[in-house]
């Protein structure tokens, strides 16, 4: 032996640091987590680690340069404050990028509804690292990173979506040619809307033509809303202005946010007038939006428009090969048709479930069998074989309580709605696959935060109140039978 003791000693001590270290950034994980949300969490910063205190600052690690600017220029104070919070000893925080030694505190352990979409070991986030920011960039000022797993290569084409993909192709070819401009893509929850967004984004830039900026609608009013705040709404028109190419997802989220919409109307004129390309996506096309403006819903259909249709078995099997292939690990075709009949809903659900089937695979060492995949993925096929839907939870909640149906979605706040409405958004999460943003939406467009606080709440009712449990429980087992 080598080294003795003294080598012992300080790997004993260093290991010891660390797992203090942990204990503490796993708090720092939590509160941050409670403060910004957690679609901003894990958006931003779920994949930061831990590194080594040195004196009065510590290190921490993001994968991309372009993560840790976002992260030091939005939540650089806040870190600092939080670890000074929990070892006054520590000033500072310094931010580089590399993949830390720990990775984030909650590691593997983030649910499958928190990041449905993650694949069982996620690739660094590079596409908004570019060298030449007037040329080519990802407008880290003001959008969102694009996901270096979205691109034109892993999106698997057929039947349902080889209109829609054409069109993106064209549009990351060349931008702004008539005909194409507004690009607007619609579909169902999970079909790839998003996916080729941000394909058609990282071929712009790969190809170092031009800025592009991609954000989600609700980030389009939040950032909105906030220059209206800190009176900077010049300084955000400017910026959202100077882009080649801005592309907005989720557009039905604007429904009934008549500022945000107007806004977002003068903006789309002046890009579209300057010759730049706009990229939308919303789960209906703009004659169906009933709530958006008339003058908006007109030029949004005015360019492109291209649907992207349920998956059929065939694109389902396509896609689920594909990502068995690039996973690494053997996935017999028996279980890939299995899968490819029971999910049908969409292919977040569909890559979510080879996904969990990998992961138990990797981790367990076992080859991946139907009878194992059966039970793996127990609850999901349950939740496919009753397909209930959030509709029919409403329909059944309200008759229950004696209430409108259209009070599902009102903004009334009387508990005597209200309540039978915190009911529905529970059941809706108990019952149905659908995440925290898809339930809120069919209610009223409200926001996940809501339906977090509902389920709270409702859990809190049920333990407090007898009565009221009794009547969840029953409405919940007619749900399901
Ligand atoms: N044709 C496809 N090939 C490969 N992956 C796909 C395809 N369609 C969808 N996916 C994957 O399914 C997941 C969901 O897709 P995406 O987020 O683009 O859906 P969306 O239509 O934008 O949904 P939402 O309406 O919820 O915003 C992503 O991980 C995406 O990569």
């Amino acid at each position: 032996m080598t080294g003795g003791l003294e080598g012992y000693d300080e790997v004993a001590e260093a290991n010891a640091q660390k797992s203090i270290l942990d204990i503490h950034w796993s708090r720092i994980c939590a509160r941050l987590k409670a403060e910004v949300g957690e679609v901003e969490y894990n958006t931003w910063l779920r994949q930061m680690g831990v590194g080594p205190v040195e004196e009065d600052e510590i290190t921490l690690y993001l994968p991309t340069r372009f993560l840790r600017d976002w992260v030091r220029g939005q939540y650089g104070d806040r870190l600092g404050a939080l670890w000074h919070a929990e070892i006054p000893a520590i000033r500072r925080v310094e931010l580089q990028v590399a993949r830390g030694p720990s990775s984030s505190a909650e590691g593997e352990a983030a649910t499958a509804e928190s990041h449905p979409a993650a694949p069982v070991a996620a690739p660094v986030v590079e596409a908004a690292v570019v060298e030449e920011p007037r040329t080519a960039e990802v407008r880290s000022d003001l959008a969102a990173p694009l996901d270096p797993r979205f691109t034109f290569e892993t999106f698997v084409v057929g039947k349902p979506n080889e209109f829609a993909y054409a069109c993106a192709r064209r549009v990351a070819e060349r931008p702004s040619s008539p005909g194409f401009n507004p690009l607007f893509l619609y579909g169902g929850v999970g079909l790839g809307k998003t996916h080729l967004m941000h394909a058609i984004g990282s071929e712009l830039v790969r190809e170092g033509r031009v800025s592009v900026a991609y954000m989600s609608a609700e980030k389009f009013m939040y950032r909105f809303i906030a220059a209206i705040r800190s009176q900077s709404t010049m300084e955000f028109k400017e910026q959202l202005r100077s882009v080649d190419v801005l592309m907005i997802d989720d557009l039905q989220f604007l429904i009934g946010k008549d500022n945000t919409q107007e806004e977002f109307f003068h903006t789309f004129n002046a890009l579209v007038d300057a010759g730049r390309q706009i990229v939308v996506s919303a789960d209906k096309s703009p004659s169906d939006l009933s709530g958006l403006e008339d003058r908006l819903r007109t030029r949004l259909g005015c360019g492109m428009v291209a649907d992207i249709h349920a998956t059929t078995f065939e694109l389902r099997i396509s896609i689920l090969e594909a990502k068995a292939t690039a996973s690494g690990v053997d996935v017999p075709a028996k279980v890939l048709e299995f899968l490819a009949h029971k999910i049908t809903s969409n292919v977040r659900e569909l890559e979510g479930a080879l996904n969990r089937l990998i992961a138990h695979a990797n981790l367990f060492g076992r080859p991946v069998t139907l009878e194992a995949t059966q039970d793996v993925l127990h609850d999901i096929l349950k939740a496919n074989n009753r397909r209930v839907t959030i509709e029919e939870i409403q329909r059944k909640v309200a008759e229950h309580w004696n209430i409108r149906l259209t009070d599902m979605s009102s903004a009334r706040r009387s508990t005597v709605v209200a309540r039978p409405r915190q009911v529905a958004m529970y059941l809706s999460k108990q019952l149905t696959s659908r995440s925290l943003p898809e339930i809120g939406r069919k209610f009223g467009n409200r926001d996940h935060t809501t339906v977090i606080y509902a389920v709270r709440r409702v859990m809190e009712l049920m333990e407090q109140d007898p009565a009221f449990a009794e009547d969840v429980e029953l409405l919940r087992r007619m749900l399901e039978s």
